[in-house]
């Protein structure tokens, strides 16, 4: 479906205007996922605005985008993009009043959720396409109590947005197409990897595979079976290097040989009634927890988040260019 600006879409909703000339963003709720947001935008060259309640937030989005900025340098900036276009408002409507798109990543909690996105649809531009950043919450849950839930998608990113190229865009019941369509073509403009999904699934994609391993390895910790460095380790030196090249279902072809995927389940698909999986959620109880996160401080070996961001900052890409979804260096290239 082409959305040129118009006044209205073909399903009689106001029409945002083309994703290509948008300019300017609004990030509502600022902490490590808007913030992120709002640093790739910027780096991608718009003007955002942001909000977000908490009194030491502006402080506190200003740092993380300063922090990112290194990264998204080595990227390579947009023309134009800079840090002195971000404006902290004093309140949402000041943030939404004048956006061509906005993206919401406010606490994951459904009340909110829904209450937030009722008021940010009453006060942004008619059309302006408004997106959750929820984890896991279906639209359809989340549009209750908006006036034009039809403007409503889920834009699910990854952890830094600013780098990880994935969203996930789905509507609810009550979402427009056009406006499934017109995030979609938003976000590739703006540089992000989308995956389109034409119906509402529990966890979306990749958080319900990520959540199936994370389920696991709490019920090792849980069970004694494995540390959380052996956890971390078992990824990061086994399936985790083959994942950022190639996904689990073509890296499994290849434990076919030339049989492919067919002779893969050939010779394992008799091992999935084995008892390999849980797959229940084990009990977060106080030891478990605390099992957990004594684990992760003993990892961060007296590194601290800051450190740890850079240190993924510089691996992830390091990873995209080693794998080629970025340019190599000069100096890479030439060897
Ligand atoms: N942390 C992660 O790895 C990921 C989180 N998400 C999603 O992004 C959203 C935000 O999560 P995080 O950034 O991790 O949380 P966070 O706790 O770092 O940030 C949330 C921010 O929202 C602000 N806030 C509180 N009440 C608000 C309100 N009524 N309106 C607007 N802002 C409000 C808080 O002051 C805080 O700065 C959630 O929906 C979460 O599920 C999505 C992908 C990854
Ligand atoms: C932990 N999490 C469920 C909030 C993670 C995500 O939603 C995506 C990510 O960054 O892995």
């Amino acid at each position: 479906m082409t959305l040129i600006p118009s006044p209205t879409t073909p399903d009689g909703h106001a029409a945002p205007c083309a994703p290509e000339d948008v300019r300017r963003v609004a990030c509502v709720g600022a902490g490590v996922i808007g913030g992120g947001w709002a640093a790739h935008f910027l780096a991608r060259g718009y003007d955002v605005t942001a909000w977000d309640p908490a009194p030491d937030a502006a402080v506190r989005l200003r740092r993380l985008i300063a922090a990112a900025w290194p990264a998204l340098e080595r990227l390579g900036l947009a023309e134009g993009a800079s840090q002195d276009r971000l404006t902290v408002t004093a309140t949402l409507e000041e943030a939404v009043a004048e956006a061509q798109f906005v993206q919401e990543s406010a606490p994951e909690k459904l009340e909110l959720k829904r209450g937030l996105l009722a008021r940010l649809d009453a006060a942004a531009p008619a059309g302006t396409v408004i997106a959750s950043s929820t984890s896991g919450y279906p639209m359809t849950d989340m549009q209750t109590e908006a006036a034009d839930p039809g403007r409503l998608v889920v834009g699910h990113p990854f952890n830094p947005p600013y780098l990880i190229p994935l969203v996930e865009v789905v509507g609810g019941e009550r979402t427009s197409p056009a406006a499934v369509d017109w995030a979609s073509r938003f976000y590739t403009v703006a540089g992000k990897s989308v995956i389109t999904m034409d119906r509402e699934v529990p966890g979306f994609i990749a958080n319900r595979l990520q959540e199936a391993l994370w389920r696991e390895a709490l019920h090792m910790v849980a069970n004694g079976e494995a540390t959380v460095a052996e956890i971390d380790a078992s990824i990061t030196e086994g399936p985790g290097l083959r994942w950022a090249v190639m996904g689990p279902m073509l890296t499994f072809a290849l434990a076919g040989g030339e049989g492919g995927m067919a002779h893969m389940l050939d010779h394992f698909g008799p091992s999935l009634k084995s008892p390999w999986t849980r797959l229940e959620a084990p009990e977060l109880d106080r030891a478990l927890y605390e099992a957990v996160v004594a684990g992760c401080e003993e990892a961060a070996d007296g590194r601290g988040i800051a450190d740890l961001v850079a240190e993924r900052d510089r691996g992830v890409i390091d990873v995209l260019r080693a794998t080629g979804r970025l340019p190599r260096t000069a100096e890479e290239a030439a060897r």
